[in-house]
């Protein structure tokens, strides 16, 4: 993508020497809302930990990820310590976990606001009840003095997107924002993220493995699988027309928004362990329309339309009889 805000390009990470991203290439531009979606352990998370250098030691990451043309991988702690929590900040599923127990949270803010802004004392004090204002906090001056334990698991997660946003984000990642949370307040936060995103134009990625949240949120989608991106288009197109099976299965496994309930399809298998990983696609194991070619190497992510790329020797919409092989270049 020309001049995009971050562009990852073949970032693979094994962990004791078990594959967990196998060349993810994805990029984000300014100001966009993208969406990764696909089952539990496909590398969503991974992703972007890596790419802000929050894997453990043991984590062997090759692969790049640049902000603005500023390398990250393997990139000095220094440069990362500014950029997280700067112009990329992340908030997690289970906002308590990422909340220190032991202090209000008005100065959890505050310290956030010193370290990417050098705000002090009152100062610093005054943009966390402003930061708290701005993510819907009822009652946020008296709120700044409350420890977590005081306060709802909703508004735990107000409280860590208003530390996100203490470093003027230029791109925010939440990884399964709402998951925790029960169905009214999922809404009230994706709405409230949607809200931030056009207040303030930053870039929103959303991980999560809900792609009715994703529908509402997010203008692109990223299906991953088996720590691939396997296809990458419009959420509209996406819902529309997917044209990886793995995607199709995804579609298919949506419950109806109308109309009679019918039973859920499940995709049938699961998906390959990091040990017993297929030499071409991760996904032929599953696939209803795998040839022969399948199994020989990975497809590459390529063009099926305008906007819209998809990792299969047989991407669209009907199932074919005896497909023929989509040409890709060597
Ligand atoms: N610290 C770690 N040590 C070893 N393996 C890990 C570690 N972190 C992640 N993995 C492995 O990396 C793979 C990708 O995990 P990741 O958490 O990115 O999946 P995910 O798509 O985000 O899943 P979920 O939706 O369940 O969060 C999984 O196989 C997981 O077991």
């Amino acid at each position: 993508m020309a001049g995009a805000l971050v562009e990852i390009r073949g970032l693979a990470v094994s962990f004791d020497g078990l594959p967990a991203l196998r060349g993810v290439d994805l990029a984000i531009g300014r100001g966009e809302a993208v969406a990764l979606v696909g089952e539990s352990g496909c590398g969503k998370s991974v992703t972007w930990l890596a790419a802000l250098g929050l894997l453990p030691g043991k984590a062997r990451v090759s692969g790049s990820v640049t902000l603005e043309g500023t390398e990250l991988i393997g990139a000095p702690a220094a440069t990362l310590d500014r950029v997280r929590g700067g112009r990329v900040a992340m908030i997690f599923q289970d906002p308590a976990s990422s909340l220190n127990p032991v202090h209000r949270i008005g100065r959890q803010i505050a310290e956030a606001l010193r370290l990417h802004r050098g705000l002090h004392g009152a100062a610093a004090r005054e943009e966390a009840r402003r930061l708290l204002d701005q993510v819907g906090m009822p009652d946020a001056r008296r709120r700044l003095d409350a420890y977590p334990h005081e306060l709802s698991g909703g508004q735990n997660q107000r409280v860590m997107i208003a530390m996100a946003l203490a470093g003027r984000p230029e791109l925010l990642v939440a990884d399964e924002p709402t998951t925790a949370l029960d169905v009214t307040i999922q809404a009230q936060i994706l709405e409230l993220l949607a809200e931030i995103r056009r207040d303030t134009g930053m870039a929103l990625v959303l991980v999560s493995h809900d792609l009715g949240v994703v529908a509402e949120t997010c203008e692109r989608v990223c299906v991953m699988y088996a720590g691939r991106v396997v296809e990458e288009t419009t959420a509209e197109r996406l819902f529309a027309s997917p044209a990886h099976p793995y995607a199709r299965g995804l579609m298919a496994a949506l419950p109806p928004m109308e109309g009679p309930r019918r039973p859920l399809a499940a995709i049938p298998g699961g998906v390959p362990e990091p040990w017993a990983m297929p030499r071409g696609c991760a996904f032929a194991p599953r696939c209803p329309r795998r040839g022969t070619a399948c199994e020989a190497a990975p497809p590459p992510l390529a063009e099926v339309a305008p906007a819209h790329r998809a990792a299969c020797l047989y991407p669209g919409a009907a199932a074919m009889v005896s497909p023929a092989p989509r040409m890709v270049p060597a």
